[in-house]
């Protein structure tokens, strides 16, 4: 008997970016606000190398880690508790930790601001996160492409409608663009239905890429579609069909691409829990995640298509004023760790 668990996501492959690929991609955004994608072409063994960094970053002193404390600009270590994703319903933080490089710069790949002397050890550390940030963004850009295409976003006389997001996305330019590595420690003695590990949220900035790993699952979605939470599984690489490859990459809209199309595409709450394995085996949660922003100064205005206009009375954002990526990020940033 097949050992799978089910799971609620398309798996699309977006090797093409053409018509077919689009609508595939608009469809899952528009309904789950979540997918997996595949084709994607980072490699397993970048992966790998990866979460083996992060886990030996975490594995350092407490005031080692906290020598480069978050900033106001989310760039930094935060440690048990400093951050809260659901503070109108939880007192305390998460039970987590996160090492974030924001003020990214994606011709380099790097930080514009100071990194932790432990990225700097081994050249290949830095290498290994400026190599995985220039192919994330680079993904999120492809994305977005095929989101546009779906949505058939018209031409304007400065931009083609395949570009419009692109266009907000100026790889030197600031944005609240944030890669992060997170580590959520097993917990044997508590509660697995009590425990919450990242509160309830959505995502602040127009999309996000995951990465997990086999048996440290936990990642819940409230479902637009089935109005009730879904726990999305780990799911293994197709190897036959893409050598080498590391598994699909989660994929959820967030904030932004939910006000650029007055809440077509679903901006879906979620959370991270401790699910019952993980308490049988105490087993720890390791994510590394890229949160795609625009550009700080983008109008989050809606984009020039048939299908919004046509659903522009009805959308989510149609009584706010206009706000700007940058003023959207402040806000949201403001809430979660007591800022300001
Ligand atoms: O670790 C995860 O699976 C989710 C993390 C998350 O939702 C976030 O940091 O926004
Ligand atoms: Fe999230």
């Amino acid at each position: 008997m097949s050992q799978e668990k089910e799971n609620p996501l398309q798996v699309v492959d977006i090797t093409a970016v053409d018509q077919k690929t689009a609508e595939k991609t608009l469809e899952a955004c528009t309904s789950q606000g979540f997918l997996f994608i595949e084709g994607h072409g980072i490699s397993q063994e970048q992966v790998d190398e990866l979460f083996a960094l992060s886990k030996l970053f975490f594995q350092l002193e407490e005031s080692e880690k906290t020598k480069h404390t978050i900033d106001i600009s989310n760039h930094g270590y935060t440690n048990y508790g400093g951050e809260n994703l659901d503070p109108s319903s939880q007192k305390k933080g998460d039970p987590k930790e996160a090492m974030n490089f924001a003020c990214l710069d994606f011709e380099t790949g790097l930080s514009k601001k100071a990194i932790h002397d432990f990225f700097h050890e081994d050249p290949r550390r830095i290498q290994l996160v400026q190599d995985t940030t220039k192919k994330l963004y680079a993904l999120s850009i492809k994305i977005l492409q095929l989101l546009a295409l779906g949505l058939k976003i018209e031409d304007t006389e400065s931009c083609k409608g395949v570009d419009w997001f692109t266009s907000r996305y100026d790889p030197k330019k600031d944005s609240g663009s944030t890669f992060r590595f997170l580590h959520y420690p097993g917990q044997k003695s508590l509660n697995p239905e009590a425990v919450i590990r990242a509160g309830a949220h959505t995502d602040y900035g127009s999309m996000t890429l995951l990465f997990q790993k086999m048996h440290e699952e936990g990642l819940e979605i409230y479902s637009p579609v089935y109005k009730k939470w879904q726990a999305v599984p780990f799911v293994a690489a197709d190897s036959a069909r893409f050598p080498g490859e590391a598994p699909p990459i989660v994929v959820n809209i967030a904030d932004q691409l939910s006000y650029w199309t007055a809440g077509l595409l679903k901006s879906t709450i979620h959370r991270v829990k401790f699910p019952k394995e993980a308490q049988e085996s105490g087993r720890d949660r390791y994510s590394i995640v890229f949160f795609s922003h625009p550009n700080d100064d983008t109008l989050l205005e809606p984009v020039p298509s048939e299908l919004i206009r046509s659903i522009a009375n009805r959308g989510a954002n149609v009584e706010s004023t206009l706000l700007t990526a940058k003023q959207h990020l402040d806000k949201r940033l403001a809430s979660t760790y007591g800022f300001y």
